[in-house]
């Protein structure tokens, strides 16, 4: 028996390896035209006797710029489904690690049954040809699935079984779904899928409007304006307007801007894109970024003055350099456009067009925001309403913000210090960053009491300091202005003796002129 058996896996074996053979054959010898002519009539032979018929689903189907939703609802499905039948898997964790997710590994069969129809599906990754090697993934691969099925049962399959799944994969992603925080810029030296520029991390921010300290009737305002847009689908059809909506967030440094973004984040379940304007190339690829989100998500670009140079000012400064370094050599003009091809190239009308140009009505659900410190640095097109729709001011900490500091930081809702810091804080601009660092117990022996009297002293000397500094520039301007005065004085009385040094000369030409009149006048009177 076992000797009936070696025999039969040597044949086999042996049968196998011809097969392997005359296929290489075929596939170096036969010229290419008859090849896809023989593959064109076998494929003819075996569909008459093979009643099976075959679907493919690509990742990213042809010319087409996103990845396949179907591709993504029917990984989403067979991994709910076919974990316990697939042998082969991969694993992918998710929410803090406490669960795993498993997923049909390449080239991995598994069976559904529909109805009492069984059909098969098969996952495979095609690598094309390639002769250089490499360690890395390979990132033009090709990811598919093929379902099969018996031509019996085709239209159930078509016209029921497909949209079956897509919806059942589409409900477990949004079971499943966790918000993520994109950003690009990180793949620079990423040898992973370059077909999408972002890469992520679960988003995990724990800001909230509760938490958010800021004046009670503008954060019921944000509010109402960002559910009024949640739900708005029907309405911005009716009006003929893109679903998306411009925020400008801006204030100085510490007062929130970041924090409001994450609230938002929170508030309306979507994912943050985190754009970082410098590390894209072109205005191309902006564009191809903006593609690449998902709906229900947020755009988000940081210190807006910073991240480009939006006004023509760049332009200038090159001049100049260009200027200073004329005659210094061929290196530093390497160097300099070494740095110039590394800069990014896009443009003010390229940042418009990614806002509100005709490809920003692709998917909905969107909203962007700009953050600044400087507002008035901005080009005003950037900022008009339709672009920026709402402009939201955060400022330094009022009482109201306080209150919501102190609830968050001290679980206290009222104290004998509060209308001391009333007072105070009516007095001195301090960023609810700074008020909170200050009432933040900085160990287990710090109580609220601590941390308030911690927070007056800071604001008092806060109070101080800005006194200070108010009467010293007001010194320096006293003498800037004397300054100013002296010299106008000095320049007046500069003018002054100029004058009469002038009026003297004058003078003194004209006595010169009545001298020589009086000689001509005398010569004449000689002469006649
Ligand atoms: N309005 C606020 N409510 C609650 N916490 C705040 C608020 N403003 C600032 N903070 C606290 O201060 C820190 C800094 O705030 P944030 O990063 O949001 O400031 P920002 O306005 O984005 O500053 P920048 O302009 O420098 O980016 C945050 O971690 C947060 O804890
Ligand atoms: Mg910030």
């Amino acid at each position: 028996m076992m000797v009936g058996m070696g025999e039969m896996w040597t044949k086999v074996g042996s049968i196998m390896a011809s097969l392997m053979f005359v296929y290489a054959m075929f596939q170096q010898y036969f010229p290419y035209q008859f090849r896809s002519y023989f593959t064109k009539y076998s494929n003819k032979v075996v569909g008459l006797v093979y009643p099976y018929i075959q679907i493919t689903f690509n990742e990213y189907s042809g010319d087409r710029f996103k990845r396949s939703e179907v591709f993504t609802a029917i990984q989403t499905y067979l991994s709910a489904n076919s974990s316990e039948r697939a042998r082969r898997l991969k694993a992918h964790d998710i929410k803090d690690s406490k669960s795993l997710v498993l997923s049909l590994d390449d080239n991995e069969e598994v069976t559904d049954d529909f109805q009492g129809v069984k059909v098969w599906w098969t996952s495979y990754k095609s690598v094309p040809k390639n002769n250089t090697f490499s360690w890395y993934p390979n990132s033009d691969e090709k990811k598919y699935y093929r379902l099969a099925f018996h031509r019996r049962h085709r239209d159930l399959i078509t016209s029921s079984y497909l949209s079956h799944i897509v919806q059942e994969g589409k409900g477990i992603e949004v079971k499943n779904r966790q918000r993520k925080l994109y950003t690009n810029g990180a793949n620079e030296n990423w040898y992973g899928d370059k077909r999408t520029k972002w890469s992520h991390v679960l988003f995990e921010h724990p800001a909230t409007f509760d938490t958010l300290a800021m004046d009670p009737k503008k954060k019921k305002e944000i509010i109402n304006d960002l559910l009024k847009f949640k739900n708005g689908k029907e309405y911005y059809a009716k009006v003929g307007k893109a679903w998306k909506r411009g925020y400008l967030l801006y204030g100085p440094p510490g007062t929130g801007k970041s924090t409001m973004i994450s609230a938002m984040a929170n508030f309306l379940d979507y994912d943050v894109y985190d754009l970082e304007l410098t590390s894209v190339k072109d205005n191309t690829e902006l564009r191809k970024l903006l593609i690449d989100t998902s709906n229900k998500s947020i755009i988000v670009i940081e210190d807006i003055d910073c991240s480009l140079d939006l006004t023509g000012q760049r332009k200038k400064e090159k001049e100049k350099k260009k200027g200073d370094e004329e005659g210094k050599g061929p290196v530093p003009k390497m160097a300099e456009e070494l740095e110039d091809t590394n800069k990014s190239k896009v443009t003010l009308s390229g940042l418009l067009n990614f806002i509100d140009g005709i490809w920003s009505a692709c998917g909905g659900e969107r909203l962007i925001v700009f953050t600044t410190n400087y507002v008035d640095k901005l080009d005003p097109a950037l900022i008009r309403r339709g672009r920026m729709d709402k402009h939201i001011e955060l400022s330094y900490c009022c009482f109201e913000s306080f209150k919501v500091l102190a609830r968050n930081y001290l679980d206290v809702e009222s104290h004998r210090l509060f209308a001391e810091i009333e007072h105070l804080l009516g007095e001195t601009n301090m960023t609810p960053a700074d008020v909170a660092e200050n009432i933040m117990p900085k160990s287990d022996e710090e109580d609220a009491d601590m941390c308030l009297k911690n927070l007056v002293a800071a604001l008092e000397k806060a109070k101080e300091d800005a006194k200070k500094k108010a009467e010293e520039e007001a010194k320096l301007k006293a003498e800037e202005e004397a300054k100013l005065k002296a010299e106008e004085e000095e320049k007046l009385k500069a003018e002054k003796e100029e004058k009469v040094e002038k009026e003297s000369e004058t003078n003194s030409v004209k006595e010169n002129g009545k001298c020589t009149c009086n000689g001509t006048s005398a010569k004449e009177v000689k002469e006649n």
